[in-house]
């Protein structure tokens, strides 16, 4: 069976994490952080690689100089999965 959270499971579940935001065809949430600098976008891109690895889930990055996008979906299932939303928290606690 799929892990895939139904819109109002996915609501329920961005209630713990305010700052993400689900796309238009809800596949994928996402989070926009932004820095003084561009060094500082990419020190927090590498503290984030490294509790992805430990965890093996893998959000995409996009980096504007100074700010940076953070896209998580669960590839696998094709949609948004309480993987997506324990990373979501994880990130949270690394970077709010
Ligand atoms: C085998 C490996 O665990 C999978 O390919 C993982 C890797 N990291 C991943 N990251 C994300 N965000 N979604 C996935 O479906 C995913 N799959």
């Amino acid at each position: 069976m799929s892990d895939v959270l139904k819109d109002k499971e996915l609501d329920q579940a961005l209630k713990k994490c305010p700052e993400w935001e689900v796309s238009e065809d809800g596949k994928e949430i996402s989070r926009t952080i932004e820095f003084e600098e561009f060094t500082e976008a990419i020190d927090c891109v590498n503290d984030i690689a490294e509790i992805a690895e430990e965890a093996q889930h893998h959000p995409d990055f996009d980096i504007r100089y100074s700010k940076v996008i953070l896209r998580l979906t669960t590839h696998d299932e094709g949609g948004v999965t309480p993987a997506d939303i324990e990373m979501a928290g994880r990130i949270d606690n690394l970077v709010d």
